[in-house]
């Protein structure tokens, strides 16, 4: 089942061409790796599909709604409920502690203090980090960060998370661990996962690779 459709996707950035025709669909449940040389338009046309950005022209579609017909109200609880964001660095909030953090969505969502931290704790647990509960982002590792980070995008139950470099800052042994937690966890609930990577090796934990070229989608294949 498709869940996300991105058609000829134009968008330029004063004389840069970020995206020139870009098309793509995401599908319910994938883990879809998008490839490519730097500056090919893979982080634009991740924020594209996240309604973050919005393309000059084209369109993009999320269960058959285009994204620039909807609210800037509706776009944002779409982004809120439906959707989750891994970026390089997790970019947490830095005055909260880890298990805040992982709460935070829920809360903005309306969930109780009490059930959102307990379902932020039981996420902790799964990604192997609920040592680091009580301690502050500025406290932990870098892999630690990332699982946290992970942690907050999955607690909502999203639809989609969307995954810029989860590991570009991590070694390869912790940036393997958390890919193996990310996707194992990503299945489990059903989110179908779009990642941006230039590695090989993150790639590998992805169904689907697209790679982009020149601001479009060159090529398509089935990893598994
Ligand atoms: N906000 C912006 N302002 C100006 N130019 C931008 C902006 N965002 C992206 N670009 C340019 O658009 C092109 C595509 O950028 P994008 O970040 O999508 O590429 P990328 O494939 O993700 O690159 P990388 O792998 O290096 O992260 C690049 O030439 C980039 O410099």
């Amino acid at each position: 089942m498709t869940l996300l459709t991105a058609s000829d996707l134009r968008l330029t950035f004063g004389p840069t061409t970020a995206l020139d025709g870009a098309s793509l669909t995401v599908r319910a449940g994938e883990v879809l790796a998008l490839m490519g040389p730097s500056g090919s338009g893979k982080s634009t046309l991740l924020h594209c599909l996240a309604g973050i950005l919005a393309p000059e022209s084209g369109r993009v579609e999320f269960e058959g709604r285009d994204l620039a017909a909807m609210s800037d109200a509706e776009r944002s609880a779409l982004r809120r409920t439906t959707f989750g964001f891994v970026f390089q660095f997790g970019q947490l909030v830095p005055e909260l502690t880890c298990l805040e953090n992982v709460a935070l969505p829920l809360r903005l969502n309306g969930a109780r203090r009490r059930e959102a931290r307990a379902a932020a704790a039981g996420w902790l647990e799964r990604l192997e980090v609920a040592d680091v509960a009580d301690k502050r982002p500025g406290q932990v590792s870098g892999g630690q960060g990332q699982r946290v980070a992970v942690a907050r995008a999955l607690v909502t139950g999203p639809r989609v998370v969307f995954a810029d470099e989860p590991t570009g800052a991590l070694d390869s042994l912790n940036g393997e661990r958390v890919m193996q937690l990310f996707t194992a966890a990503a299945r489990e609930t059903g989110a179908a996962v779009v990642l941006v990577t230039h590695e090989a090796r993150v790639a590998a934990y992805s169904d689907r690779e697209a790679i982009v070229r020149d601001g479009r989608v060159r090529e398509q294949a089935f990893v598994r």
